[in-house]
C-alpha cells in the first residue's frame, strides 16, 4: 500500500468546545465501490456514495463523524449554519480534499402520509469517519474525528488502524461483480388513485387553479433475500454512467439512484444548474431516435412544461447572481432511457450568495413541484396520497469554502431490508392525458427496475 502524508489538521470548532481533527493521505489505486462495500460489516447503515456525472469527482463515506439533522421549517438555514460553525476555523491547502457534508433534505417536509418514510428527518447530513476522495485520478482517504474529549490521541490511533484496514480490504480483494437482485413481487401501489390524481389535477389546472403540478407514484418490489447496497450500487454504475450516482444509507433504509438532474453546483462562486423537464423515449434505431428528439424539441406540451422551470430557475439566478445567462432554446439531454429537454443555466454568485440558500430557493422547481409552488405543493399533497421522503429532494454534498453539488433525486429507489420502493412522476400541465403520463413513468422507472433485477414492457 503506497501513502504519501498529508497532514493532520485540528481545529476549535467555535461556540461548543468541540475539536475537528482532520488527517488525510493520497492512496494509491483504490476503488470507491470496493472501500464502500469494506464497510459492510461495521458501517452498514453509516455510509454514502457519490459520483458526478463527468466522472471527475466520487466520494465515499464511512461511518459518521457527525450527523447535523432537523425536521425545522427553517431547515437550510439551521444546516448552513451549523456546518459553518463546525467548519470555521478551517483552513485547507488548494489541492488538499476538504472534509464535506453529505446527505439530503426530504422533498415536503409538512407531508405526513405514513410508509416507509416514516421517522426519517427533513433533512439528514453527515460528515464521514472516513471519507473517501477521488478527483481527477487521484485518491485520497480522509480520517475526521469530531470530538469533546481532550485525550482523543489514543482514539485516533484507533481510527488510523481501522483505515488501513479498510483500505487493505478494498485494495487486495479482487474487484468484485454483483449479481442483480432476485424480485419476489411487484406491485404496482395505489395504481387507481394515481390515474384519478392526474384528472384530478388536470381538471384543476383547466379551471385556472394551477399552471403545472408533477404528479408521481411509486412500486413496491419484493426481493428473494436481501440486495445489499454495494450489490445495488454496482448495477447503476455499470448501467448508468452517464447520470448522477449517489447512495445514502440511514440504519436499514438506502435512498440511491442515477438522476439526470443537476439542482446546482457551486464552485469558486460561479453557480451552475440545469432545467430538466418535457420527456419522451428513446428510439430504437438512430433515425426512429432522431424523429423522437424532434417531435419533443417542437412539442408544445413539452415545451410549456419546461419553460415554467426554465422562468422560475432564471429568476431564482437573477436573485442571486451579479450576472447569469440561459440559452433561448432547450437542447436534448438523451440518457439511456429517456431523452429531456434541456436548458443549462450558470451565472456569478454574489459574495454573500451559498450552495445552500440556493438549494433552499430553487426547491423545488417545477420540474417536481410545479407553479405557483404552493399551491401545487397543496395538490401534490391532497392528490399524491404518498410520501416522497428524499425522492425529487436536493441529495449532494458541499465543503468547507462553500463548493458543492446538489442534484435532484429522482430516478431514485429506497431500499429497505427485503423490500425497494422506486419513485416517478411526470409535470401535469391542462392538456395532460392520464395514460400517457402513466406510460412516461413506466419509462422513467426503466433504470432503477433494471438495476434492480426487473424489467417492464
Ligand atoms: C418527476 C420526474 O421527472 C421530472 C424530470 C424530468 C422530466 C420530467 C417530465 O418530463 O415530466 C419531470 O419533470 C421523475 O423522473 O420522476
Amino acid at each position: 500500500m503506497q501513502q504519501k502524508w498529508l497532514k493532520t489538521t485540528e481545529v476549535e470548532v467555535a461556540s461548543n468546545k468541540l475539536s475537528f481533527y482532520i488527517e488525510t493521505i493520497e492512496v494509491n489505486q483504490l476503488s470507491p465501490l470496493a472501500f464502500f462495500a469494506a464497510g459492510e460489516r461495521k458501517y452498514k447503515g453509516k455510509r454514502f456514495f457519490w459520483q458526478n456525472r463527468e466522472k471527475t469527482l466520487a466520494i465515499v463515506g464511512l461511518g459518521q463523524a457527525i450527523i447535523l439533522e432537523n425536521r425545522r421549517i427553517d431547515r437550510f438555514d439551521d444546516i448552513e449554519f451549523k456546518w459553518k460553525e463546525l467548519t470555521k476555523n478551517i483552513v485547507m491547502e488548494e489541492q488538499e480534499p476538504q472534509p464535506i457534508l453529505f446527505g439530503g433534505f426530504t422533498f415536503d417536509p409538512e407531508n405526513v402520509e405514513p410508509g416507509e418514510w416514516d421517522g426519517f428527518p427533513s433533512s439528514y447530513f453527515t460528515v464521514a469517519t472516513f471519507q473517501l476522495t477521488k478527483q481527477h485520478e487521484k485518491t485520497y482517504v480522509s480520517i475526521h474525528l469530531i470530538t469533546d474529549r481532550q485525550d482523543s490521541s489514543a482514539l485516533f490511533d484507533q481510527l488510523r488502524e481501522e483505515r488501513d484496514q479498510l483500505i487493505h480490504a478494498a485494495q487486495v480483494k479482487e474487484l468484485k461483480t454483483y449479481e442483480k437482485p432476485e424480485i419476489r413481487t411487484i406491485d404496482e401501489r395505489n395504481k387507481d388513485n394515481y390515474f384519478q390524481a392526474v384528472q384530478s389535477v388536470t381538471n384543476l389546472i383547466r379551471n385556472h387553479k394551477a399552471d403545472k403540478v408533477v404528479i408521481a407514484r411509486s412500486l413496491e418490489l419484493e426481493f428473494k433475500g436481501q440486495p445489499s447496497s454495494p450489490q445495488v450500487i454496482y448495477q447503476i454504475l455499470n448501467e448508468q454512467p452517464e447520470s448522477y450516482l449517489f447512495a445514502l444509507e440511514r440504519d436499514n433504509l438506502l435512498f440511491f439512484g442515477a438522476t439526470p438532474e443537476r439542482l446546482v453546483k457551486v464552485e469558486n462562486q460561479y453557480a451552475y444548474s440545469a432545467c430538466v423537464a418535457g420527456s419522451i423515449k428513446r428510439g430504437k434505431t438512430a433515425e426512429e431516435d432522431k424523429k423522437l428528439g424532434e417531435q419533443l424539441l417542437n412539442d408544445s406540451k413539452n415545451l410549456k412544461e419546461h419553460q415554467y422551470v426554465v422562468d422560475m430557475i432564471a429568476s431564482t439566478f437573477k436573485k442571486h447572481c451579479e450576472h447569469y445567462k440561459v440559452p433561448k432554446r432547450p437542447k436534448l439531454l438523451k440518457i439511456r432511457d429517456i431523452q429531456h429537454l434541456y436548458t443549462p443555466v450558470e451565472g456569478k454568485l454574489f459574495d454573500h450568495a451559498t450552495i445552500l440558500q440556493l438549494v433552499k430557493h430553487l426547491h423545488p422547481t417545477p420540474a417536481l413541484g410545479g407553479v405557483p409552488r404552493n399551491k401545487a405543493l397543496e395538490m401534490i399533497r391532497e392528490f399524491e396520497k404518498m410520501n416522497r421522503g428524499l425522492y425529487a429532494g436536493p441529495v449532494g454534498w458541499m465543503d468547507a469554502d462553500g463548493n458543492g453539488e446538489f442534484v435532484v433525486a429522482i430516478r431514485s429507489a429506497a431500499l429497505i431490508d427485503d423490500k425497494a420502493y422506486l419513485y416517478a412522476g411526470g409535470g401535469i400541465v391542462a392538456d395532460s392525458n392520464p395514460m400517457t403520463e402513466y406510460d412516461e413513468t413506466l419509462v422513467k422507472f426503466r433504470p432503477m427496475l433494471r438495476a434492480l433485477g426487473g424489467q417492464i414492457q
